[in-house]
C-alpha cells in the first residue's frame, strides 16, 4: 500500500531526512529548491522519483514554502500521475472519508481557497493541474485521515496519509497506538487483542475531559461518541499479544458500541465521593465572562470583547461539595466559574511566557495552583502543573520545583491514559531523570523501570528505552553502594 508523507518546514530546526524521516546531523541539501534535505544520495534519488522532481520545480517557481498540507496534496498528485499516467487518484485515496456535506460554509470556503493555492503552486512544476473541486475534497480528506509523523518523544516531524492506517476507528480506550519507523507507520497493540476484535486508535488527546474529547471528535471527525452507529471497522485477523505489531487485513461493517466503558472525567474527588450529583445539577450551566477583572466580580462580557467561556459541568463538583448547592446552584456555579476564569487566564499567560522563554511563568502558575488547593483532581490543575513542569525545566535551576510538578502529574496520567501509553512512559522517563539529577535514586530506579516497561512496547527501537534501562541500572547501583556504606 503506498504511503504519502511530507516534512514540516526547516524553520522548526529539524534535522531529519525529508524522504526517510530518519534524523542525521549531516543532511544533504537539494541544490535546486534548497529546501529539501536528505540523509543520503540514495534517499535523495528515491525522493526525486517519488515526486520531488516536480516539487523542486514548483518550490523554485513559488519562492516560498507552502504549508505542509498543500505540499502533501501536490505530492500525491505528482506521485500518482507518475504511477498511473492519467492523474487519477487511486481508490485507496478516493475512498477515504471527506465529510464534505458535514462541513460548514466557512470550512468549505477555506478548503476551496487552499485548493486555489495548491493549484497555483503546482503550476510551477509544469505538469497539468487537477480540478479545483477534486483538490478541495482531497484537502478535506486529509483533515479526517492524516497522521502527524512524530519522533519517539512525540515531537511532530511531518504529516502523512497512510491509506490502510486511515481505516482505523477511534476509541477513547484504544487497544492500539501508532508510531513511526522512518516514514512508515506502525501500529502496536497496547493490550492483548483477541482474534476478530476491532483494532482502534485514539484520534484525540486522551488526557482531556470527556466533554472536550466529544467536542473535538464532533468538530474534526464528525461523529458523536455517544451515538451507536454502523460503520466500517478494522479487525485483527489473529490474536495479538501486548507488544506485537499489528497486521490489519479484514474489514467489516459493524455496529459501534465501543464507548460504553469510556471513563467520564470530572473534577469530583474520588476520596470524598461527594459532588457527583452537583455535576448533573449544573450540567447545562455555561457562563461567559469578560477577560477583564473588575472589582465587582464576574460580569457578562460586552459583545466583541475577548471572552472566557467556562463550562461548569465538568468541574463544579469538588469545589461545591461544601456548599448548599441544591438551594442555590446558579450562584454557586457562577462563583466557581469566576474562579476558574481567573485560573484559565493565568494558565494562558504562563503558557505564553514559557513559549517565549520568560520565566516569571513559575510564579504565575504557583499563584493559580494555590487557588486550586481544594480541586486536587481537576483537569485544569493538571494543565497548570504541565506548564509548571515545562517552566521549571526551562529555568535550568528549579529542579526541586520540576520534581514536585512531575510527581503531582503522575496520578493524573496514570488515571487518564491506558496502562501502556507513550505519554505515560515518557512522563515516567522525565520523572526518573529529574529524580536522578537530585540524587533521589530510589525514586529514579522505580520510575526508570516503569518507564522502560512501557516504552519497550511503545518505542521498541527507541534510544529512550536504552536510556531508561541504563538509568535504572545506575540508580540501583547507587542505592546498593549507599546501603553498603
Ligand atoms: C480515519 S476514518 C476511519 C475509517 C472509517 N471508518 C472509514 O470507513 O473510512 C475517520 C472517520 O471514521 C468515522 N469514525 C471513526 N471512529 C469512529 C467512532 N468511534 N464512531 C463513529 N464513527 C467513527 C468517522 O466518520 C471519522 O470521520
Amino acid at each position: 500500500m503506498p504511503r504519502y508523507s511530507i516534512g514540516f518546514d526547516p524553520v522548526r530546526k529539524s534535522n531529519y531526512c525529508h524522504h526517510t524521516f530518519t534524523s542525521s546531523t549531516n543532511l544533504l541539501r537539494c541544490a535546486g529548491c534548497k529546501f529539501a534535505r536528505y540523509a543520503s544520495k540514495e534517499a535523495q534519488r528515491a525522493a526525486w522519483k517519488n515526486g520531488h522532481q516536480q516539487e523542486c520545480a514548483a518550490l523554485q517557481a513559488c519562492g516560498r514554502i507552502p504549508p505542509a498540507t498543500i505540499r502533501l496534496a501536490a505530492r500525491i498528485y505528482w506521485k500518482e500521475r507518475r504511477l498511473t499516467g492519467d492523474g487519477a487518484l487511486p481508490h485507496s485515496i478516493e475512498s477515504l472519508q471527506h465529510h464534505w456535506d458535514d462541513l460548514d460554509d466557512d470550512r468549505k470556503q477555506s478548503y476551496a481557497q487552499m485548493a486555489i493555492v495548491t493549484r497555483e503552486y503546482m503550476k510551477g512544476s509544469g505538469t497539468s493541474i487537477p480540478d479545483a473541486k477534486d483538490v478541495a475534497y482531497l484537502l478535506a480528506r486529509f483533515a479526517c485521515n492524516n497522521h502527524t509523523i512524530c519522533d519517539d518523544e512525540l515531537r511532530p516531524k511531518g504529516v502523512g496519509i497512510f491509506p490502510l492506517g486511515a481505516m482505523l476507528n477511534h476509541s477513547c480506550t484504544p487497544n492500539t497506538m501508532q508510531s513511526f519507523t522512518g516514514s512508515r507507520i506502525v501500529f502496536r497493540a497496547v493490550q492483548h487483542i483477541p482474534a476478530g476484535a476491532e483494532a482502534t486508535i485514539a484520534y484525540v488527546e486522551l488526557a482531556a475531559t470527556r466533554a472536550e474529547r466529544r467536542a473535538m471528535l464532533k468538530a474534526n471527525y464528525f461523529f458523536d461518541i455517544d451515538a451507536n452507529q454502523e460503520l466500517c471497522v478494522t479487525l485483527v485477523p489473529k490474536e495479538v499479544r501486548l507488544d506485537d505489531t499489528l497486521t490489519l487485513e479484514l474489514f467489516e461493517r459493524r455496529s459501534m458500541t465501543m464507548d460504553e466503558h469510556d471513563p467520564e472525567l470530572t473534577c469530583v474527588d474520588s476520596d470524598t465521593g461527594s459532588g457527583a450529583n452537583v455535576v448533573r445539577v449544573q450540567a447545562e450551566e455555561c457562563a461567559t465572562f469578560s477577560d477583564e477583572e473588575t472589582e465587582a466580580g464576574p460580569s457578562q462580557a460586552p459583545a466583541g470583547q475577548k471572552n472566557w467561556e467556562v463550562k461548569v459541568q465538568c468541574w463544579g463538583a469538588a469545589f461545591l461539595q461544601g456548599g448548599n448547592v441544591q438551594n442555590d446552584p446558579t450562584t454557586q456555579a457562577i462563583a466557581v466559574a469566576w474562579r476558574l476564569a481567573t485560573i484559565l487566564r493565568l494558565h494562558a499567560s504562563a503558557s505564553d511566557l514559557v513559549s517565549q522563554g520568560q520565566l516569571e511563568a513559575c510564579d504565575m502558575i504557583a499563584t493559580a495552583l494555590q487557588s486550586m488547593q481544594d480541586m486536587q483532581k481537576h483537569i485544569w490543575r493538571m494543565r497548570l502543573l504541565e506548564v509548571q513542569l515545562r517552566a521549571a525545566i526551562e529555568c535550568g535551576n528549579k529542579w526541586d520545583l520540576a520534581l514536585d510538578a512531575a510527581r503531582s502529574l503522575l496520578p493524573f496520567y496514570t488515571w487518564l491514559y491506558p496502562k501502556v501509553w507513550p505519554n505515560l512512559g515518557l512522563h515516567l522517563a522525565t520523572l526518573a531523570k529529574i529524580a536522578a539529577l537530585l540524587d533521589h535514586f530510589d525514586e529514579a530506579a522505580t520510575h526508570a523501570e516503569a518507564a522502560a516497561a512501557i516504552l519497550r512496547i511503545t518505542h521498541p527501537e527507541g534510544q529512550i528505552v536504552q536510556d531508561m534501562l541504563r538509568l535504572w541500572h545506575d540508580a540501583s547501583a547507587e542505592l546498593n553502594a549507599n546501603a553498603e556504606e
